[in-house]
């Protein structure tokens, strides 16, 4: 239960309940002064509707804000036949904003999980990855986050997360290094305690 409330606070703390949204008016302002910081003069012809565009786009990348995990892994179904090994979905592809520059996390989502007795729809796992990653994260939050709904939500007998990813505010701006990967990884239940789980999630992700 501790965890369920967790999950609900961080939640919240990532802005679900807790912000009042200004208005489309006051959004599209925003980006006015933001193309007026670049140099650029927002009344020329082609930047005239771009402020509008900018907040629609906006509503679409961070709807992760409105989309509930619980409600998207609450479906489960008995799995029958008593299978018990692990359940891999991989290469999931996703994109987020990092928290510190908003510019774009582009990378591969790898989601374990030993089920006890429930199974969940495929699909449900890669809306996860979106839920999350429509959210304004850092790359270790957004694996614990997977990991953290997965395991309070489903209540498996174990959770494996692995994320890689490019963050764009290192390779357009900054230090500018184009091509680094980052890699995180989650372990949850008997894949946290038993390491050859882990070399048995590490073998199914690189090897099928
Ligand atoms: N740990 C972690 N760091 C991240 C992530 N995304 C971006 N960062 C880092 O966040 C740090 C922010 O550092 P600051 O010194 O506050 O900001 P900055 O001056 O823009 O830093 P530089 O990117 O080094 O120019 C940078 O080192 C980024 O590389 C992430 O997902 N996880
Ligand atoms: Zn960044």
């Amino acid at each position: 239960m501790d965890a369920i409330l967790n999950l609900r606070e961080s939640s919240a703390r990532q802005g679900k309940k807790t912000v009042t949204r200004p208005t489309q008016q006051e959004a599209e302002a925003a980006v006015r002064t933001l193309l007026l910081w670049a140099g650029d003069n927002p009344d020329r012809e082609g930047l005239l509707e771009t402020p509008k565009r900018v907040v629609k786009s906006y509503k679409e990348l961070f709807s992760g804000y409105e989309e509930s995990p619980e409600e998207v892994l609450g479906t489960t179904f008995e799995e029958v036949a008593g299978y018990a090994d692990p359940v891999l979905v991989k290469d999931i592809n996703f994109h987020s904003h990092c928290e510190h520059h908003m510019l774009p996390i582009i990378g591969k989502a790898h989601i374990a999980y030993l089920p006890a007795g429930r199974v969940v729809g495929l699909s449900k796992i890669a809306r996860l990855v979106d839920i999350f990653g429509r959210r304004l994260q850092t790359q270790e939050s957004i694996t614990a986050q997977i990991a953290d709904a997965m395991d309070t939500i489903l209540q498996p007998r174990g959770v494996a997360v692995m994320i890689e990813a490019d963050h764009m505010c290192m390779a357009m701006r900054g230090i500018r290094k184009q091509g680094s990967t980052t890699i995180t990884t989650t372990f949850k239940g008997t894949y946290h305690e038993d390491v050859n789980e882990q070399v048995r999630f590490m073998t199914m992700v690189r090897h099928g």
